[in-house]
């Protein structure tokens, strides 16, 4: 017996006989019946009044019907209105241009990841740079940063490199905390080609969306460049890390596309908020004196 057919979901599709036979019964559409198919709309607006640009399409209203498709001997004119469909039974035929566009990039997103985790295994085609892409990892992890941060605050002896290494462990921790808020809030899986070894990960981790190596990234390059007198050739090369080390998240197989790009967004904005709520001697007395 075949499969039922199955909507965008995977929700088999019904369409209802008016009539109360059952659909396989003689007479019913299975059989080549009579009866008057029905999709129903989810709005029903034409029946409630509503904006008939909104409707979704009754095949009996359809033109394909309108021309007699299904202009079978024995035809019974309906009498009462069918009953309605249980809610995952009905068919969406006018989903939104934004759903639309949204399930596009989506589908874009998920084959350039794809097609670009070509260091998702050892025997990926790029399989030979994967250690090299792991180095990198490290490179933007959350332990190092943390550990580096606090070790250079207890070895400085200058009250402003305090305030600026201070402002450094504030935006390494907050990106922690707002990382893992929204690891847990959107819940987006990691892709399928990703091999789950990574160096310490916290239990949000088997999360993608966004990648925290791409928030650290951001947050991190905009700080440096902001608050280090840098020369232009290191300037460039905090840069090249960070986008590197985003596309490296990638090629790894870790992440989508858009969790990478958002990252970076996240991140940049990230730096903004801990510009704004700057610490310093003077708004947080007691945070310096206590270091001390
Ligand atoms: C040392 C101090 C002051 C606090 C420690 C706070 C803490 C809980 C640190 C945990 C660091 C950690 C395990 C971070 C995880 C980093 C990670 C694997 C992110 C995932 O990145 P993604 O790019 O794959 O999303």
């Amino acid at each position: 017996m075949p499969s039922p057919r199955r909507n965008i979901e995977g929700r088999p599709l019904v369409a209802s006989a008016s009539s109360s036979s059952s659909s396989s019964s003689p007479g019913s559409p299975a059989h080549g019946g009579s009866s008057r198919f029905e999709f129903q709309s989810l709005l029903s607006s034409r029946a409630s009044g509503g904006d008939p640009t909104c409707a979704r399409l009754r095949v009996s209203d359809s033109p394909v019907h309108r021309r007699g498709s299904f202009p079978l001997a024995g035809a019974v004119p309906s009498q009462a209105p069918p009953p309605p469909l249980p809610e995952e039974d009905r068919m969406d035929l006018n989903p939104s241009f934004l759903g639309i566009a949204l399930r596009s990039l989506l589908a874009i997103d998920l084959w350039l990841s794809k097609k670009l985790g070509v260091c998702a295994g050892e025997s990926s085609s790029w399989g030979s740079v994967r250690p090299l892409m792991k180095l990198l990892e490290i490179s933007g992890h959350g332990i190092p940063w943390l550990l580096g941060t606090l070790y250079c605050l207890s070895r400085s002896d200058s009250w402003a490199g305090r305030e600026v290494l201070m402002n450094l462990l504030f935006a390494l921790l907050l990106d922690l905390l707002l990382v893992a808020l929204l690891k847990g809030l959107v819940r987006r899986r990691r892709p399928a080609h990703n091999q789950m070894d990574m160096f310490v990960t916290l239990s949000v981790d088997k999360y993608s969306f966004p990648s925290g190596h791409a928030t650290r990234a951001a947050l991190v390059s905009r700080f440096i460049l902001n608050h280090l007198v840098l020369a232009i050739p290191l300037r460039v090369l905090v840069v090249l890390w960070a986008f590197i080390l985003g596309l490296s998240r990638v090629m790894l197989g870790r992440h989508n596309v858009t969790d990478v790009a958002f990252g970076f967004f996240w991140g940049y904005m990230q730096y903004s908020i801990v510009d704004y709520c700057w610490l310093s001697p003077h708004n947080a007395p007691l945070l310096f004196v206590l270091w001390n």
